[in-house]
This record gives structure tokens, C-alpha cells and sequence, in this order.
């Protein structure tokens, strides 16, 4: 057997968190290996955000040629899922291939070692025959799968996860979508809009079931004026596949749904036991590695990314990375702190959120007050017409006169949350974010009505 590597830190898992704290401490002198065991980049930017996005950037644009007749003349387009999947296919994923993120990485002075990692005990990761000790420790960043229910008959059809859907070359005629959370309805607008038959089935009473009713209800109203069908409150019961198409029995109903494809879309898990975790003491049937505020899970050993469970977002992988880069270089700064997480369903109309939901806050005992006020009855709004759909809801700590949440959903949503983003993360007292001054006529000036709407 060959005699252990010795190396300052170890990353497992290049995705978007493993791969920044490995970067910046290569770059900042230490010996760092990354192990990677698929691409170097992780989920986000080959079967994640960014081809999503591509594909709600075509499908808005097709939404919104929808809207020329009522505003300004004629418009004729023939929609095209080559050109979508071309342009995932060329430009985002390079077919694949890493070699780029890779060269990052090996360029910032890192040493990538393809293939699985495992824990073998602290500061100690093995892949294949190899065994690396990692002087100052390892930081876990491995991530999740989806998560796939244990519906009867489902294991061993041919459903669809979000990986198949983003190498998609051509479109089925009829989907059946498992789940309307983030990729669910993100994904179901998108092919709707590029004419596929979508049904959605939500578990829970409502679409986005984690954000505010509000919200959930909006993007219900705008899938089905995409075409498609939502169902809600309902479970697959039993699946089947017959060679050519699917079955899917849902609970309580006698109606049976068929379609082409059958994606599953109903949540990620973090699976710890393949990593040995047990070895530096941890749970391997946990859902999460617990961590502090600084990412220590134990002793010379750092957790970032979807793999901490505090939001499955590539934003709060690389927050996490820069809080675990410093700690392990012992420079100061603060601990996380998710009391102002964002986050944007990217839906045409955008759904963004931060912080707290009514009923969060109120779970927390909080005294709250709140307002919703729909973005078309601002100026902006109603010179936007068709598309206009949204609102803003605040969430106030009545007692502490400051905002601890807020939804902002409408054209351009996400960019719109960002000053919502900052009054809750700033703690700014609501009586000043009611003085300033708000630029007419923009979308955010919603903000100000619903400031002097709170009850
Ligand atoms: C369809 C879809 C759309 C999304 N859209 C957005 C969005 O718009 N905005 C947003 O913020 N987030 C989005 N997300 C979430 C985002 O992709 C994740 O939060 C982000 O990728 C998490 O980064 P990570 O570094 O924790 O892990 P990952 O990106 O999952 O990377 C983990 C890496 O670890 C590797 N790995 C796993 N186990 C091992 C092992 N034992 N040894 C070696 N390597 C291993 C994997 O191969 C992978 O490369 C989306 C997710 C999906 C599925
Ligand atoms: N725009 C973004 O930032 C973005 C986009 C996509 C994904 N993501 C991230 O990826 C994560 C995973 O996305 P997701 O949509 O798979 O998960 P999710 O947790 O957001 O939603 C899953 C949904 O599936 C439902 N569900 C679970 N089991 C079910 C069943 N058997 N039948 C019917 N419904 C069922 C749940 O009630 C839930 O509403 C998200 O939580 C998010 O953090 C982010």
C-alpha cells in the first residue's frame, strides 16, 4: 500500500462551494486537493441554474412576443427547442466537459484528483488507493441528489431528474411534473411555453409550498395561463411505464395522467453514509452536516454548500466558502448569519423572497405586521400591461419596528428584492425606509405603497 499524501486542506466536491474555497486557498499559498467525482463546476452550471436559466430566458422571450399584439403590432414565432438545447449543449456546458473549470482550478495552483472521496477518519480522505492527510483538515462540499419518492412502480421507469431535462434535445409532447417547488414550476413554465402538455402535482395545498401563500397561488395562475395543468393537495399513488408512455394514479382520484415523460422534481437529500462519515463521528442518516457559524462540523473538518441544509442555493454555497476560507486561513470576520437568505424562483413573473414568511414569523412568536400590494396597481405596473402580474408583501417585527421578510414577485422580481434584501439584512427601521425617496415610475416604488400599508 502506498504511503499517505500529506497536503494542507482537502476539498471533496467541486461544485460551486468546494470549488471556491479551494481556489482561494490554493491562491492564497496553501496545498489543496480537490477531489471531484463528476465535473469540476458541480450541479449549478451544467444541470442546475444556469441551463435552467437559459431555457426561462427562451421561454420568456416567447411569452413576451405573446404580448405584442396588445401593445404594439404583430408578432409570429415558431418556437424552437434546438436553438435552447444548442445553446445549453455549446455554450453553457461545453457538451459536458469541464476542462475549463478544471484548468481554474489547477491554474490557482490547486491539484485535482478525480474521483469519490470518502472520510477515513479526521484529516483523512481516501480515493481509489490513495490516501490524503490534510494537515490543517477537509471541508466537505459533496452537495445532493434528488430526491426520489417511494412511489409504487416509479423505480425502474424512465422518469426524468433535472439532469435529463437540462440535456434535453428535443422536447416531449406531454410531461408530467412530480413536485412544484423551485424546479418544478421554473421547469413546467419553460416547456409549456415550448407547447408541451404540463401537468404539475403538488403534495402540499400549494405551488412553492415553503414561501407565502401569495406566491404559491401566483405561480399557479400564471402556469395555467401557460397552458398548463396544476394539481395540488394530490400525491402520485402508483407509476407505471409501458414501454412508450407513462401512467401515474394519483391519490385520491380516479383520473389517470398520461404523458411522455415524467420528471421528478420533489426536493434534493444530502447523502452522507457513501461518504464515511461516521468515521469523524457523524451521523451518516442525518439529512445535513452540522455546522457552526464559522462551518466547523468537528475538529480540522469544515462543511459548505446544499450539504449543511441551510438553503439549497449556489448563493449560500459561496457565502458559506468565503466564511470557511477565512476561518481555515484564521482570519477574522462574521458568522453566518441566514436571517436575510434570498431567494428567486425565476417563473415569468419572477418570485423573489428574503428572510421570514407571515408564518415563520408568527411560529417564532413574533408580533408581526404585514401588507401585500399588487405590483399592476403601481404607475409602473400599469403601464407594463400585459406581463404585470405580482406583488410586494412585507413581514414586520412589529415590536422591533423592522422588516424580517418580504416576497417580491412581478417583472423583474429578483432585482426588485434586492433593496428588500438589504432592509432586512440592515435591520433599517421601517419609518426610515417609508421616508426615503423612490424613483418614479419603477417597479420598486411598489415597495414604498406597501411600507405604508403595513397593519
Ligand atoms: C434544476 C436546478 C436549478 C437550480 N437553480 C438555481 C438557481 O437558479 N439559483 C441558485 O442559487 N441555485 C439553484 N439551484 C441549486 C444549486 O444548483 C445548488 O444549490 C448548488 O449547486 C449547490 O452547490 P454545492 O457546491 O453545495 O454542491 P453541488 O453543486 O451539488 O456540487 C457537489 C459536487 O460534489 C461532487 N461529489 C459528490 N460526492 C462526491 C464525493 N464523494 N467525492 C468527490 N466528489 C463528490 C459532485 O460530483 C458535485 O460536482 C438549482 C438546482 C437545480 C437542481
Ligand atoms: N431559482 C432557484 O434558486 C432554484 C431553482 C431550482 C432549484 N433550486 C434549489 O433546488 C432545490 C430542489 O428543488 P425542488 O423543486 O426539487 O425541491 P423543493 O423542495 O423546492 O420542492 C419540492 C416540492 O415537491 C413536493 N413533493 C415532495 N414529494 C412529493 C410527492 N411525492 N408528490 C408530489 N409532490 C411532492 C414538495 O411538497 C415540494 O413542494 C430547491 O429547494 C432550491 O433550493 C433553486
Amino acid at each position: 500500500m502506498s504511503a499517505n499524501e500529506q497536503t494542507d486542506v482537502v476539498v471533496v466536491g467541486l461544485g460551486p462551494g468546494g470549488e471556491h474555497v479551494a481556489g482561494t486557498l490554493a491562491e492564497a499559498g496553501l496545498d489543496v486537493v480537490g477531489v471531484e467525482a463528476e465535473l469540476v463546476g458541480g450541479e449549478c452550471p451544467y444541470w442546475a441554474c444556469v441551463p435552467s436559466k437559459m431555457m426561462v430566458r427562451a421561454g420568456s422571450l416567447l411569452a413576451e412576443a405573446g404580448r405584442v399584439p396588445a401593445l404594439a403590432g404583430e408578432a409570429v414565432v415558431t418556437p424552437d427547442w434546438a436553438r435552447v438545447a444548442g445553446r445549453i449543449r455549446d455554450e453553457a456546458t461545453d457538451g459536458w466537459n469541464d476542462q475549463v473549470a478544471a484548468d481554474r482550478f489547477t491554474a490557482k495552483g490547486g491539484r485535482l484528483v478525480r474521483g469519490t472521496g470518502r472520510l477515513a477518519g479526521p484529516h483523512r480522505v481516501t480515493v481509489g488507493d490513495r490516501t490524503f492527510e490534510a494537515r490543517r483538515g477537509v471541508v466537505l462540499a459533496t452537495g445532493t441528489r434528488p430526491r426520489i419518492p417511494p412511489v409504487p412502480g416509479l423505480e425502474g421507469t424512465p422518469y426524468w431528474t433535472n439532469r435529463d431535462a437540462m440535456a434535453a434535445e428535443e422536447l416531449p409532447a406531454s410531461m408530467v411534473v412530480l413536485g412544484g417547488g423551485a424546479i418544478g414550476v421554473e421547469l413546467a413554465q419553460v416547456f409549456a411555453r415550448f407547447t408541451c402538455a404540463v401537468t404539475v402535482v403538488e403534495g402540499q395545498d400549494r405551488l412553492l409550498s415553503q414561501e407565502e401563500p401569495e406566491a404559491g397561488e401566483l405561480a399557479a395562475q400564471v402556469l395555467r395561463a401557460d397552458g398548463a395543468t396544476v394539481l395540488t393537495g394530490t400525491r402520485a399513488r402508483q407509476v407505471s411505464h409501458d414501454g412508450r408512455e407513462f401512467t401515474v394514479r394519483l391519490e385520491g382520484e380516479e383520473q389517470l395522467l398520461r404523458a411522455d415523460r415524467l420528471l421528478v422534481a420533489t426536493g434534493r437529500v444530502a447523502d452522507l453514509s457513501p461518504l464515511a462519515v461516521h468515521t469523524v463521528g457523524l451521523d451518516p442518516a442525518a439529512g445535513a452536516v452540522p455546522t457552526d457559524g464559522h462551518m466547523r462540523a468537528g475538529e480540522g473538518l469544515w462543511a459548505v454548500g446544499d450539504i449543511t441544509g441551510r438553503g439549497a442555493f449556489t448563493h449560500v454555497s459561496m457565502y458559506q466558502a468565503e466564511i470557511a476560507v477565512r476561518d481555515i486561513l484564521g482570519r477574522p470576520g462574521p458568522a453566518a448569519d441566514y436571517r436575510a437568505l434570498p431567494r428567486v424562483t425565476f417563473t415569468d413573473p419572477e418570485i423573489g423572497a428574503v428572510g421570514l414568511t407571515e408564518r415563520r414569523a408568527q411560529e417564532q412568536g413574533l408580533r408581526v405586521r404585514t401588507s401585500v400590494v399588487r405590483v399592476a396597481s403601481s404607475t409602473r405596473g400599469w403601464i407594463h400591461g400585459p406581463g404585470n402580474e405580482g406583488f410586494i408583501k412585507l413581514v414586520e417585527d412589529a415590536d422591533r419596528g423592522v422588516l424580517i421578510g418580504a416576497t417580491s414577485a412581478g417583472p423583474m422580481g429578483g432585482e426588485v428584492l434586492y433593496g428588500l434584501n438589504v432592509a432586512v439584512h440592515a435591520e433599517i427601521p421601517v419609518d426610515r425606509l417609508q421616508h426615503m425617496i423612490y424613483t418614479y415610475p419603477t417597479f420598486h416604488r411598489t415597495i414604498e405603497a406597501a411600507l405604508g400599508a403595513l397593519r
